[in-house]
């Protein structure tokens, strides 16, 4: 089936956690709708920017593009902006069912509300691996009172001024900001304007709930719990995982989860649902919800106080679910036994030319003028430097446990050029930052590629020892993976897929700030490019009037 979607992006005030703020709107709403398919649709978004100052890209997260990598949706890598007054067109497949979501992927854009989710069914007739009476989405994000543009002109000004961490928690959409913690005290915030209630999600007692977690949040990494409810954890961006239960789900940004739980507790009751920053240490106050027991009143109040959260610095269970988790046993893709390249990517945070920047190799990324995907179709291959940047670093005399000088290191827009159909393996190490004592969890996302997660660990990797330890049997696949303090994570993908596509932290001033590559594989099998991409840079002359 083919999936029609007409959207038009547009400024308007909101007050998702009673903060009224100028935010960016699908048909009026943040998040924006969610997109409904099944296994092998076609989904067609209409998408027209009513921005009046501001062009904009959207993102299709984990959608792999097969065919179609003109369609990622990435500014500056698969396409030229879609400038205001224009209406552009994505048409896509979606070739794998699961949970996935879509947001703007045009400088700082996302955070401003232009983000949501997507479900994919599995085809009539095909079962999945548990079952369930209801399926909801959830879409977690953080949420700054400070405009995107003030942000990104911050993370570039000298000096050197930090997002900082955010005023609110948003459970989709609904959020709380400067009120005391509903349940002690009857004066909510919400209570005056009637566009922030707290979310709520109404659930029939004895009845099993599948909820598609997602997260979309700027910066902050989030533990996710439903006070007096286990969940079990049963599927990873859109791959069915051995099944385990917890009672806190983690998520980074970019990272999708679906979990069952059963309305099995007392039902003369309401329950929390509640979100709170782990991995930094932050004072931003807890998002909270409310799951009702029908046919309580959907606003009534828990009896209870919030759920208080875990730890912001208990690294282990963060680590066990996210990269320790397993494929499900009947759903086994195993990876290839060996790869055919390993680029080592050492995270860094540097200061080059005095400006705050984040590096792979000493290496902060840049964007060209050119999208990569027109510059290397249409060989306009002066429009970005040609020398790749490093597969590795100076790891011998490196101390990723302390702050290093990095003097050398340097912006480019160059990209790595990948042999079509070979097994590439990334081992993305982490270090100290600029700050003593100081090392920072990032959520890397691949494009257009699910990658199987062979193996992490604490310090420095060891490319004579480590590899004899990854999982060949049951990784698990993601296209968002964290790599953890001080550690390593090591994953591997098939260069399979014609096209550009970016690899980059997901939080979004780090990526802004340079934190992030670009492969290109196969671009001679890539197919004849729509114009309606074009237009930019030395694009310009192919762009029909
Ligand atoms: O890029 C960053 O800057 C701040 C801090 O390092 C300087 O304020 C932080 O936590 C980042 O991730």
């Amino acid at each position: 089936r083919v999936r029609h979607h007409k959207w038009e992006v547009k400024y308007e005030y909101k007050s998702p956690d009673c903060f009224k703020k100028l935010s960016v709107s699908i048909n009026g709403k943040t998040p924006g709708p969610t997109i409904v398919a099944q296994q092998g649709d076609t989904i067609v978004v209409e998408v027209k920017n009513s921005l009046l100052t501001e062009n904009l890209a959207i993102h299709w997260h984990g959608i792999r593009q097969i065919g179609t990598p003109w369609a990622d949706g990435t500014e500056g890598i698969t396409q030229c902006p879609v400038v205001p007054g224009d209406t552009f067109v994505y048409k896509f497949v979606v070739d794998r069912p699961g949970t996935y979501l879509y947001h703007a992927h045009y400088g700082m854009q996302r955070q401003a509300g232009l983000q949501g989710m997507i479900k994919v069914l599995v085809p009539d007739g095909v079962v999945e691996p548990f079952s369930y009476d209801y399926d909801k989405n959830i879409l977690l994000t953080d949420w700054y009172h400070k405009s995107t543009y003030e942000q990104a002109t911050g993370l570039a000004s000298l000096p050197f001024v930090w997002v900082g961490e955010p005023q609110s928690l948003l459970i989709h959409g609904k959020g709380r900001f400067n009120c005391s913690t509903p349940g002690t005290d009857v004066t909510l915030c919400n209570a005056t304007n009637p566009q922030c209630s707290p979310y709520s999600m109404i659930v029939i007692p004895g009845k099993t709930y599948r909820l598609r977690i997602g997260s979309l949040t700027a910066l902050s990494a989030l533990s996710f719990e439903i006070e007096g409810h286990n969940m079990t954890v049963v599927e990873a961006d859109g791959h069915y995982v051995e099944p385990f239960e917890v009672q806190k789900l983690f998520l980074y940004s970019g990272e999708t989860y679906s979990v069952l739980i059963k309305a099995d507790q007392d039902p003369s009751r309401n329950y929390w649902a509640s979100t709170k920053i782990v991995s930094r240490n932050s004072a931003t106050p807890n998002g909270l919800g409310i799951i009702s027991y029908y046919p309580n009143h959907p606003r009534r109040n828990p009896p209870t106080v919030p759920p208080a959260g875990p730890h912001w610095n208990d690294v282990a269970p963060r680590v066990a679910q996210s990269v320790a988790i397993k494929s499900h046993k009947d759903f086994i893709h195993a990876p290839p036994k060996t790869s055919d390249r390993v680029i080592v990517m050492l995270n860094t945070q540097n200061r080059i030319n005095g400006f705050v920047r984040w590096s792979v190799n000493n290496v902060s990324f840049n964007m060209p003028h050119t999208p990569y995907l027109i510059a290397l179709k249409h060989n306009l291959l002066h429009t970005f430097e040609q020398t790749p940047p490093p597969d590795n670093y100076n790891h011998e005399n490196y101390d990723i446990f302390s702050v290093q000088k990095n003097v050398n290191a340097t912006t480019s827009n160059s990209i790595y050029r990948l042999k079509f159909n070979t097994t590439v393996d990334i081992i993305l190490q982490n270090a100290n930052t600029m700050n003593p004592n100081n090392s920072e969890t990032h959520p890397w996302h691949l494009h257009g590629h699910d990658f199987w997660v062979m193996g992490y660990g604490n310090g420095k990797f060891n490319l004579s020892i480590d590899p004899k330890n990854y999982n060949l049997v049951n990784p698990i696949m993601k296209n968002t993976i964290p790599v953890h303090p001080y550690g390593w994570t090591a994953l591997r993908f098939r260069a399979d897929n014609p096209g550009v596509w970016a690899f980059h932290c997901h939080i979004e001033s780090h990526f802004f700030m340079g934190m992030g590559v670009v492969f290109e594989e196969g671009i001679d099998k890539v197919g004849k490019l729509p114009t309606s991409i074009m237009g930019c840079g030395d694009s310009k002359r192919f762009h029909r009037p």
